[in-house]
């Protein structure tokens, strides 16, 4: 299964975005409508909430009122941190309870408003962030939700910044322009690489991508790398023992160097058996191993003598991944 988690500012776009994929065939997890699910009439949820603030929350029919709800947590960030508090945990056993029901070829599509705020970004093989300029932003919700301006930007105060979640993006989606434009870029990002990493992932084939002349030094190639380790650490989550370190290495690691945008990552083990365990989940992560042709003398081995080789699967960003043995000549 094909992990991707779609996150954005308040009008940014996702639902706009996360429509198109479900059009080209994602499974989509929507967090907004289970965030609703979570506190509908009958819940221990919406009981909680009472609880917490009183039934000056409730409507007369007794459902959440949603606008006082709103009006309350947009503008006291205690009160807004008490509401996650009681949503969010929630939210997340039904998430996972989605997720397992999922076929597991399928791509699935975690449209997730508070994905950067939340710290979930390491559970995804691909963080896709659409964005649209503020003032975009605004005028949409007054446009269509006659949300206020005071409003929106309350909202927007309490969210991520723009720096923020361009550190955790893979996949930048500009909503800008025209809603045909946005889709045209959907459609180009699923065709040329959400389609062929799923395909990747579940044949177990690392990513063809032609290697690059090198470049000038490129600063985000760290952001990049830390990003894939973060991923590496949270899918090898259980495996924490047999794991010495996992590192940016190789040329784009240094400062200043020209390189080629091939990301190197060094993952060193305790010991060749750990490698070995570590095989299936780093398929499952993305980064399945590299194997040698039968029959061409060119050995597809990596430089890092002793080191076995793995590959992103992901064919919009290639990285390499050398296991090494703790105390061998590689490490
Ligand atoms: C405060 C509530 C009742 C307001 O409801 P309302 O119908 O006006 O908004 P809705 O739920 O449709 O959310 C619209 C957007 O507001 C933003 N937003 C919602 N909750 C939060 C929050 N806790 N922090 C920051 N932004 C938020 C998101 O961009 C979201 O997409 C509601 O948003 C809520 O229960 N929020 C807490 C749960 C939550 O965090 N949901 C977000 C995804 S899990
Ligand atoms: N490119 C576009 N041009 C014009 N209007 C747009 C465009 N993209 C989205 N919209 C409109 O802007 C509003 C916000 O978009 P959308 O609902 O997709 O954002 P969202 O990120 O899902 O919002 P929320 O954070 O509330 O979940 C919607 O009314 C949508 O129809």
């Amino acid at each position: 299964m094909l992990r991707i988690g779609l996150t954005g500012g308040i009008g940014a776009g996702k639902s706009t975005v996360a429509k198109r994929l479900a059009e080209l065939g994602a499974v989509i997890v929507d967090a907004d409508r289970l965030a609703r699910e979570v506190v509908a009439p009958g819940t221990d949820g919406l009981a909680e909430i009472v609880t917490a603030f009183g039934d000056r929350m409730l409507t007369a029919e007794g459902t959440l009122d949603r606008p006082a709800m709103g009006e309350l947590v947009f503008a006291d960030a205690a009160a807004r941190a008490r509401l996650n508090e009681i949503v969010h945990p929630r939210v997340a056993a039904r998430t996972a309870e989605l997720l397992a029901q999922a076929a597991p070829d399928a791509i699935v599509v975690h449209d997730v408003p508070l994905l950067v705020e939340n710290g979930l970004a390491a559970g995804y093989h691909l963080v896709v962030v659409v964005h649209a300029d503020e003032a975009v932003r605004v005028q949409r919700l007054r446009r269509d939700r006659a949300m206020t301006e005071e409003a929106v930007r309350a909202r927007i105060a309490s969210q991520a910044t723009e720096a923020a979640r361009r550190a955790a993006a893979d996949v930048w989606l500009d909503n800008d322009g025209s809603t045909s434009q946005t889709r045209a870029a959907v459609d180009l990002l699923w065709t040329s690489r959400i389609e062929p990493f799923a395909h990747n992932l579940r044949t177990n084939t690392p990513a063809m991508t032609a290697r690059s002349a090198a470049t000038g030094f490129d600063p985000n190639r760290a952001v990049r790398a830390g990003r894939l380790i973060a991923r590496l650490r949270s899918e090898l989550g259980g495996y924490d023992e047999q794991i010495v370190a996992i590192e940016h290495v190789g040329a784009t690691s240094v400062p200043g160097v020209a390189a080629p945008d091939v990301l190197e990552l060094m993952l060193t083990v305790v010991s060749a058996e750990a490698a070995e365990n570590l095989t299936a989940p780093l398929s499952s992560a993305g980064f399945p191993p590299v194997t040698r042709e039968p029959d061409t003398a060119e050995p597809s081995e990596s430089e890092v003598s002793g080191a076995r080789l793995h590959r992103s699967a992901d064919p919009g960003a290639p990285a390499d991944l050398y296991v090494v043995v703790a105390g061998s000549a590689g490490s």
